[in-house]
């Protein structure tokens, strides 16, 4: 599911891999700048849709585009009409909600018992955002074990090392509460683990209500957090794992802005591209949990990117590391109800 660089030969197959491989970056091969700065090829992106303008012409104008209607019970969340149970919703979060988020995406949900990416090489890796703020190494004591050394310690130590700085930007994934076995594809209750926090899950309640069968209330069981840098992808999938279909996954988009595709329930279909942006919340059940989606693309330019008000909040926090890190990343949180 997840690729860095690379697209898989069948890249050219299917509808679906079409247009992953349109909105990802490459980079101009034989520019005259290229030696000197590498430069991301021109993308048309006029068939993008983009729920914060459509949202703001139908509160001015009242009018929608084709194939676009809100919501019965709530004209602020979106839907697309060929794609029942997918449901968008522009601005769910408060600037303030995305600063906290992102503040525990990177200091507490990837802190153990929360598995990471890094789990299956470095065993849990405890303190990775401090470490890396304090410019520290991970080095391997012995044959499974790594700690953090400041720079110098690990110098004088001629073991394998790794900096922690690398290591964040290697971060692609934690999961929280039931934990995710991405080798066998389910959730491993044997594995030890923390619930949810609360106001996550009050969060998750409240935005998942729309999409919820009649008189039920959402349960936040497992949550998956992406972390995306620039050229990081996440390939076409369904997430099929949970027991109950009709329940929604919560989603959450912080930081640099990215093109999500949702496509239909056979890679043939013609995916629908829209934005993602930090604060919008984008909801799957019913139909929609069997239609593939991914993440072809992320901006961290400044045209792009619209992060301003984002960045210039946390860069009111002591040492302006969030704000570093947000400037050139995208940070996903997904909330399921497993059982
Ligand atoms: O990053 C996103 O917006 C989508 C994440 C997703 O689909 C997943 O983790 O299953
Ligand atoms: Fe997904």
């Amino acid at each position: 599911m997840y690729e860095s660089a690379t697209v898989s030969d069948d890249a050219d197959r299917t509808a679906f891999r079409r247009a992953e491989k349109n909105y990802k970056l490459y980079y101009e091969q034989d520019s005259k700048f290229s030696r000197k700065k590498k430069l991301p090829k021109p993308v048309d992106l006029s068939s993008v849709l983009d729920f914060n303008s459509i949202s703001q012409d139908f509160n001015r104008t009242g009018v929608l585009p084709d194939g676009i209607r809100v919501a019965e019970s709530d004209s602020q969340v979106f839907c697309i009409e060929n794609r029942p149970g997918f449901y968008f919703i522009p601005n769910a979060l408060s600037l303030e909600e995305q600063c906290k988020w992102i503040r525990e995406s990177l200091t507490s949900f990837s802190q153990p018992p929360n598995r990471t990416n890094h789990n299956a090489i470095y065993g849990p890796v405890a303190d990775l955002f401090d470490s890396a703020k304090a410019n520290k190494v991970l080095v391997q004591e012995d044959a499974n074990g790594w700690k953090f050394y400041d720079g110098e310690e690990a110098k004088q130590r001629s073991c394998k090392s790794v900096s922690a700085s690398v290591l964040l930007r290697k971060l692609r994934w934690s999961t929280l509460g039931l934990q995710f076995d991405w080798s066998k594809r389910n959730y491993d209750v044997s594995l030890p683990h923390n619930n949810i926090p609360d106001a996550l899950c009050q969060l998750a309640k409240k935005h998942a209500a729309i999409a919820m069968p009649a008189g039920e209330e959402f349960r936040p069981e497992g949550a998956i957090v992406n972390y995306f840098g620039l050229g990081d992808t996440l390939g076409g999938h369904l997430d099929d794992m949970e027991a109950d279909w009709s329940k929604p996954i919560v989603s959450m988009s912080l930081g640099c802005k990215a093109i999500f595709l949702l496509g239909g329930k056979s890679k043939e279909d013609p995916p629908h591209a829209m934005y993602l942006r930090s604060g919008d919340v984008v909801l799957m059940a019913g139909e929609a949990r069997e239609c593939f989606h991914g993440v072809p693309r992320i901006f961290i330019d400044e045209e792009n990117a619209d992060i301003g008000a984002l960045e210039s909040e946390l860069s009111h926090e002591s040492g302006h590391s969030f704000a570093e890190y947000i400037k050139t990343s995208r940070i996903n949180i997904n909330i399921r109800q497993v059982f």
